[in-house]
């Protein structure tokens, strides 16, 4: 019976995403982003904004919080058939930040994040690894290339998973790589199936990290490594402090993120579900020249190439603003769907609160923790 409902849940998501964006192309955002169906797209931004719109200084009852938890799965769904195409426009296909070394440009940056974890993690050729939340694949490609490894990218978004499948068919990954749908809090893979789970800025999404992390530990083998950066507020930061709520609320709202915990609950959570912790560093405390926040800030002094202009230019003042009233025009005269330019702003929210959260060190999205699932278990 469950897996009969999950069946029919898994035909109407895909279903909708189908209508939403038609036929996934390889010509990314702009393309995609007109080629949307106008009605779908403003029923994904009717559904995401639905749980946040009048609260948006984090003022909000136990109970409106409870039922954001409990929808946690199509609001994540619907935050990424609204964002993936912005996402992939101004940032690339790896959906996360990194630290930053002078006079290396945003792309390699993001690559030696991703190589440090599976470092990290010490994953081995021929292992098999989850990449829990992956996005439209851009880690996995370029850990499977730099590990010799085969990956299980796991996700809930059909549109993201569509992506990421055309991605590694592109680059002849095929053999090392596959995507499949899915929800994080109930996997369906068997237990004890992988030698190694990673999540990079993905678990943060879930309504429960002790839940997340219990399906992880499942699906590990014994003596298996999960590697993780996870999004999380830091110990500066003061439940009873209105400014902090509203910093942490600008986060989850723009991010698509049902509640965002503190650094002690996720560290509580990985020993709750039976996990040793063998390392763990917020990286986001390194003494680094560079901030992590800096494409966001729009901090153009730091740019190490020509691309790095696009990227970090798109966050200057006039970037914003270009993007602001382009994308409202588009909307207006009918070729941007309907909730593009709400979509878009939210994500400038996200983006001025993720700075503020990390210029005031509330906030880290690089908490790392390496874990192990002990051998006899
Ligand atoms: C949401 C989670 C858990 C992870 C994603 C982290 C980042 C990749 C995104 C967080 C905020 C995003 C923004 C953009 C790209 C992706 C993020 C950095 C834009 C730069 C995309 C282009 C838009 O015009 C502005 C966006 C600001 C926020």
């Amino acid at each position: 019976m469950v897996a009969k409902l999950e069946k029919e849940d898994h035909r109407r998501d895909a279903d909708f995403s189908k209508a939403m964006h038609g036929q996934v192309n390889q010509a990314g955002y702009f393309a995609g982003f007109l080629g949307k169906d106008k009605e779908a797209s403003a029923e994904a931004a009717k559904e995401y904004f639905k749980h946040w719109d009048g609260f948006e200084d984090g003022n909000e009852t136990e109970e409106e919080k409870q039922k954001r938890l409990a929808e946690y799965a199509t609001l994540t769904r619907h935050y990424y058939n609204l964002a993936t195409d912005l996402y992939e426009n101004g940032w690339g296909q790896s959906f996360h930040f990194c630290r930053f070394y002078p006079g290396e440009n945003f792309h390699q940056a993001i690559a030696r994040h991703e190589h440090f974890l599976a470092l990290k993690m010490g994953i081995k050729p021929g292992m098999h690894v989850l990449d829990v939340g992956c996005g439209v694949g851009g880690p996995a490609r370029e850990i499977a290339r730099f590990s010799d490894c085969k990956i299980t990218g796991l996700n809930n978004n059909d549109y993201q998973i569509a992506r990421a499948s055309m991605y590694a068919h592109k680059a002849g990954l095929e053999n090392q790589l596959r995507f499949q749908k899915g929800d994080f809090m109930q996997m369906s893979f068997k237990e004890e199936t992988f030698d190694a789970v990673y999540a990079i800025e993905a678990t943060v999404h879930a309504p429960s990290l002790e839940g997340v992390y219990g399906q992880i530990f499942r699906v590990l083998k014994p003596g298996g490594v999960f590697g993780v950066y996870e999004w999380l507020m830091t110990e500066n930061f003061d439940e009873s402090d209105p400014e902090h709520r509203r910093i942490r609320r600008g986060i989850e709202l723009g991010d698509g993120i049902a509640q965002m915990v503190r650094i002690e609950e996720c560290i509580k959570a990985l020993k709750a579900v039976g996990f040793e912790i063998e390392y763990q560093e917020d990286l986001a405390e390194r003494p680094d020249p560079i901030p992590w926040y800096y494409p966001l800030a729009g901090d153009m002094k730091y740019c190490a190439s020509l691309s790095d202009i696009f990227t970090i230019g798109r966050m200057t003042w006039i970037g914003r603003n270009l993007a602001h009233y382009f994308v409202g025009a588009l909307e207006t005269v009918g070729i941007a769907p309907q909730g593009a330019r709400k979509a878009a702003d939210s994500l400038a929210t996200a983006a001025d609160n993720l700075v503020e959260g990390g210029k005031k060190k509330l906030f880290t999205p690089m908490y790392l923790a390496i874990a192990r699932k002990p051998a006899a278990h």
